[in-house]
């Protein structure tokens, strides 16, 4: 299930109390993996986690190690880096709207957070760190998708000024479906409660993914990187319309009310910028786009005739392959929180 060179290594995952923290411990806890640590703020859901490890995973809880701390402040992350070989990135401020109304609490955890993580790695000789990113971080209209935007440009800043023997790269995902405070959830819990679901804009579009595909890509990620890249998984989107149809075929028929566009909402989203697509490689399910490896001597590289600098089209939710409504439903029931709520169980999913 995991690569060779991972038995009996450690991996610290930051941010790892979330959604993604929890998948990864799914997926990896009972492989060949040494020891995880898991990197966050909230004393609180640590012990939350720490107590249903211990009650559904006994045989490994203890190779999960809890450590406290904020990817903003340096000292807090060099210290639990001591002794890690690869790290998962996954601490960040995601809201939309809360990035938008506070948008140095961005810069602080996504920008300098990351730099932060990145330096504690090369300096300890971590061998391998994969980030997450957002679609919202490409061609950015929103705080959050900026601040991921330039936390990318961290990335690949460091990955390429010499990160020693520690490979960086980075892994963009689309929406992941049920994550908190997402839709999903949002729909279904207006559908039991009687309501219409609210729709901002049937005619939107999102990628739609689950838990356990954004833990796939990072772990392609993490097989294939070489320095500097980004891993982008192709994914399927559906409208916003067809998503509110399939979420009631599910839950009930309670009617659907147009509220409108949010603040710092696109219609659709985009995974791989026109540029990025003239530097990407095809690999089956997923694109990587390698790094721009020129240094700054520009004039070295000048090549006489046509430079062509953006492909004709960049890979978006409008133009990727589009789920209709029975093909939401099928998807959206991958999700464990739907799976859970079908059985009126949703309190007992992770997000
Ligand atoms: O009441 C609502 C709320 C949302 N939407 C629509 O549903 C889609 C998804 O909305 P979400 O709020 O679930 O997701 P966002 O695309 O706004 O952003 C989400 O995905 C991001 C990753 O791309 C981050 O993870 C972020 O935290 C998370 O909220 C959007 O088209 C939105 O307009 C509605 O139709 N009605």
């Amino acid at each position: 299930m995991i690569p060779e060179s991972m038995v009996g290594k450690t991996l610290m995952i930051t941010g790892g109390t979330g959604s993604f923290g929890n998948t990864v411990l799914k997926h990896f806890l009972s492989s060949g993996i040494g020891e995880i640590r898991v990197f966050s703020r909230d004393e609180k859901k640590q012990d939350d986690m720490r107590h249903r490890l211990q009650e559904q995973t006994p045989d490994y809880a203890s190779k999960v190690r809890f450590f406290i701390g904020d990817v903003r402040d340096a000292q807090s992350v060099r210290d639990a880096m001591r002794g890690v070989d690869y790290v998962f990135h996954a601490a960040a401020l995601k809201q939309v709207p809360s990035c938008e109304f506070f948008p140095m609490e961005a810069v602080r955890t996504n920008v300098i957070g990351t730099d932060n993580v990145l330096h504690a790695a090369i300096d300890g000789g971590v061998e391998r760190v994969v980030c997450l990113s957002t679609d919202k971080a490409a061609y950015p209209i929103n705080a959050m998708g900026k601040s991921k935007a330039l936390m990318e440009s961290v990335i690949y800043a460091n990955a390429r000024n010499g990160a020693g023997r520690t490979t960086i790269c980075c892994t963009r995902y689309g929406n992941v479906m049920c994550s908190r405070g997402s839709v999903i959830p949002l729909f279904i819990g207006q559908i039991k409660a009687g309501e219409p679901v609210t729709v901002t804009d049937p005619a939107m579009t999102r990628f739609l993914m689950n838990l356990d595909e954004a833990v796939d890509l990072v772990q392609f990620a993490f097989e294939h990187a070489e320095p500097g890249d980004l891993f982008i998984q192709k994914a399927p989107a559906s409208t916003i319309g067809d998503l509110a149809e399939a979420v009631q075929e599910l839950f009930g028929h309670t009617g659907t009310r147009v509220i409108g566009t949010r603040h710092g909402e696109k219609l659709f989203e985009t995974l791989m910028t026109r540029e990025e697509v003239l530097r990407a490689e095809d690999m089956g399910n997923y694109y990587r786009v390698h790094s721009d490896s020129r240094d700054l001597n520009y004039d070295k590289f000048f090549v006489e005739g046509e430079v062509k600098t953006m492909a004709d089209e960049s890979y978006t939710s409008h133009n990727t392959r589009r789920l209709n409504v029975a093909e939401t439903v099928e998807k959206i029931k991958t999700a464990e929180y739907v799976r859970l709520a079908l059985e009126g169980r949703e309190h007992e999913a992770v997000q």
